[in-house]
């Protein structure tokens, strides 16, 4: 019997300050995918097809052995003896989710994959099972488990024993191998499965007063290189101070009303953020033309956050920068419009042009069959 079914699966917005690779928030830009896959026929075996629009469509690949949410899907079947995609498979992609700006579009196209890879085998995996598939991929658990669930939520990885230790390490070249474009049912070694229950999650509450303003530079910053500016090792008092705002924040952002002060506060980090605004001009690639200034810092953080407060703008409760960055993502109960345009101005004061949206907090990841 031939199939069809849509997989819709939100942005996030990790780390909202101090809770660096800890908490996300899903916010209400989403990638959907609508997925065909014929009846199995006597007909010669045919590759799958890929079409795309939206973000990224200029860049994303649209070979099903190179594309990151196919290859996730690939990964999912040939732990699952499945070796191969189904004859005929479509597939058509449309993403509003901007790649490289700390919106979490790699961690929603891995959880597309998981999805894709579990309605093409028909497998049945259970919520912990797709992210333990999740977390083969994208190794840090605040993104993908928010585009999961849906909501605020926070997550930590199990301790694993010696052998799921080793299972879990295995270079990522090894789960998604670099497939030649004649990779067949024959091609390769099985990869190695995930071990079992390796992210743990809870949804915290969410005052539905609150709306997320995205401020969106219009360059890319690779969260890998955003990654690798960080240090090691870290203060005591620097742990502390974060660890002390994460624990209050996690409950105040769902308090009705919100209390601004103690949000506003609670949002700081000292964990990543000081460290990203360093990046240098050569870890930037430009969609648009960067201003002629090297090194460049993220921009505007520190000028944002310190022209625009509770004080100056009522109903604003937070700023941080948005998962890796470069989007800074403030969080508020009115006044969003003017919050944002006066961001754009700090921005274009630094010549770099930025795009803002609204965003309301989203559901979890969705499967719908579509009747035929
Ligand atoms: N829908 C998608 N389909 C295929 N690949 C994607 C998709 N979304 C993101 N990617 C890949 O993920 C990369 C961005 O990942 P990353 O640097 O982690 O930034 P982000 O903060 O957007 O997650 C893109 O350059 C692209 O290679
Ligand atoms: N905790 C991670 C989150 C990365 O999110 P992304 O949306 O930028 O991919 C980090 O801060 O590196």
């Amino acid at each position: 019997m031939s199939r069809q079914f849509t997989i819709k699966v939100p942005a996030t917005s990790a780390n909202i300050g101090p809770g660096f690779d800890v908490v996300g928030l899903s916010v209400s830009l989403h990638l959907t995918l609508t997925v065909s896959i014929p009846a199995p026929s006597g007909q010669p075996h045919s590759a799958p097809s890929i079409t795309y629009t939206g973000e990224g469509a200029d860049e994303v690949p649209l070979d099903a052995y190179k594309n990151l949410t196919t290859r996730v899907s690939l990964y999912v079947l040939r732990c699952n003896n499945i070796r191969s995609f189904p004859s005929g498979l479509k597939i058509h992609a449309h993403n509003e989710i901007p790649f490289g700006r700390g919106l979490g579009s790699s961690g929603a196209a891995v959880i597309a994959g998981v999805l894709l890879g579990n309605e093409i085998g028909q497998l049945n995996l259970s919520t912990e099972r797709i992210l333990d598939f999740a977390l083969m991929v994208e190794r840090h658990p605040d993104n993908v488990t928010a585009a999961l669930i849906g909501g605020f939520v926070g997550s930590y990885l199990r301790e694993l024993d010696e052998a799921d230790t080793a299972a879990a390490s295995v270079p990522l070249s090894e789960v998604l191998p670099e497939y030649p474009p004649d990779a067949g049912e024959d091609w390769g070694l099985d990869p190695p499965p995930p071990p079992s229950g390796i992210g743990h999650y809870i949804r915290f509450g969410w005052s539905e007063s609150i709306k997320a303003i995205a401020i969106i530079p219009r360059f890319e910053l690779s969260t890998a290189k955003a990654r690798e500016v960080l240090p090691l090792q870290y203060s005591r008092k620097d742990l502390v101070f974060n660890l002390q705002r994460l624990a209050v924040l996690t409950t105040a952002l769902a308090q009705n009303p919100p209390d601004p002060d103690l949000i506003y506060e609670a949002m700081k980090d000292r964990i990543h953020q000081p460290y990203r605004k360093t990046l240098v001009l050569a870890l930037i690639s430009p969609v648009s033309p960067l201003p002629a200034k090297s090194p460049i810092q993220i921009p505007g953080l520190p000028e944002v956050t310190s022209s625009i407060t509770p004080a100056t703008h009522p109903g604003l409760l937070g700023i941080c920068l948005s998962g890796a960055g470069p989007t800074i993502l403030a969080l508020a109960t009115s006044n969003f419009d003017k919050v944002a345009e006066d961001a754009r101005s700090i921005f274009k004061s630094e010549n770099i042009e930025v795009d803002w949206k609204v965003l309301n907090i989203a559901g979890g990841s969705e499967v719908t069959q579509i009747q035929i």
